[in-house]
């Protein structure tokens, strides 16, 4: 496909006129929201006109969303499934099913190739770099690598933490090879640290932690936290949702974790960090930065940085998620209703 991936016209005319990559490219847009308003029903019926093409990514794409054949269930998508409380203090839910593991497989293979070694913030400047207590490697996802598949799981992911998607940072898969671990570490970000202050004025506290499981078969690797002793192991396509934040506000010290070293095999999760809403840099009229977010999204190959902002909705989260994780809270609270009244937001 040779057509600007940010020009949503040509897209449109390319897919209209059987170009199945650009009907795939214009479905992600269309779910993401990104360049134009999100659409559910266009990027599914994208999906579909780039599958009856034959383009194969857009069959394999549709056999993953649909394994049953026929319409992608988009209700069941973004309905979380139930959970169960693993621990009250720090707040932690496990969910059993969230994905199926043939989707588990296609993070992993989309990953496999594009690891690198992890990397850390560094104290001072805020930027990455490497470190000796976290020796697993990670993929990070930007803009061309995301899929239908991963658009609809970060919704589903947003859906069940109560969170807006538009807070979700970009999603990783994570690597540990036997004695490669993520050592003792907190998700939430500390102010009085020069290096992460200005992440957080920009983006809001790390509210939410959602871990996947994509694979069981290994031994050791466990999910510790220090708090209570908890070690947890997961079947492959469970995920386990945690929040850093408390429920009058202010940071989870009992959340300090580890990604314990497998002692045989390799373990792999999908890793997803949680804001309340996109940089505060990015505010301002939807319709605008629904174009140039578009094209600096992609300069940028990031996502989730500039999709459309929505004042009045992500402003509410932002305040609401001051005071911590609404489905997490709630979950402990009153398990096991994850939305206000037991039903999920609308899907549209
Ligand atoms: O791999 C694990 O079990 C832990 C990962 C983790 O702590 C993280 O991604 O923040
Ligand atoms: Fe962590």
């Amino acid at each position: 496909m040779d057509i600007d991936p940010t020009d949503i016209a040509g897209l449109s005319r390319a897919a209209d006129a059987g170009d199945g990559a650009a009907a795939l490219r214009l479905a992600v847009l269309c779910g993401l929201g990104l360049g134009r308003p999100q659409d559910w029903s266009e990027a599914l019926s994208r999906l579909d006109q780039a599958a009856a093409t034959g383009d194969r990514d857009a069959v394999f794409q549709k056999t993953l969303l649909a394994p049953a054949g026929g319409a992608v269930d988009l209700t069941a998508w973004l309905t979380p499934p139930p959970w169960t409380v693993v621990s009250e203090r720090p707040h932690v839910l496990s969910l059993s099913g969230f994905v199926s593991p043939a989707l588990c497989d296609h993070l992993i293979d989309l990953a496999r190739p594009r690891l690198a070694r992890a990397q850390v913030y560094d104290p001072t400047t805020g930027r990455g770099r490497v470190a000796s207590h976290r020796s697993n490697s990670a993929f990070a996802f930007n803009l061309e690598t995301t899929d239908l598949v991963l658009v609809l799981l970060r919704e589903r992911i947003a859906r069940t933490a109560g969170l807006p998607v538009t807070g979700l940072e970009p999603s990783q898969v994570l690597r540990y090879g036997v004695g490669e671990t993520f050592d003792w570490h907190v998700d939430w970000l500390d102010p009085a640290i020069p290096g992460q202050a200005s992440d957080l004025a920009a983006r809001g506290q790390r509210i939410a932690t959602l871990l996947l499981y994509l694979n069981d078969d290994f031994e050791g690797g466990e999910t510790a936290f220090e708090s209570g002793g908890l070690r947890h192991r997961a079947r492959r396509g469970d995920a386990l949702m945690w929040a850093n934040t408390l429920p009058q506000g202010g940071v989870d010290r009992s959340t300090r974790h580890a990604g314990l070293p497998p002692t045989r095999g390799e373990k792999w999760v999908l890793s997803q960090w949680m804001r309340p809403a996109p940089p505060r840099a990015t505010e301002g009229s939807g319709a605008v930065l629904a174009k140039s977010g578009l094209k600096r999204a992609w300069e940028g190959l990031s996502h989730g940085l500039d999709s459309n902002f929505d004042p009045k909705r992500d402003t509410a989260h932002r305040a609401r998620g001051l005071a911590g994780c609404p489905a997490v809270h709630r979950g402990v609270a009153d398990h096991p209703a994850p939305f206000p009244g037991g039903r999920p937001p609308s899907a549209g």
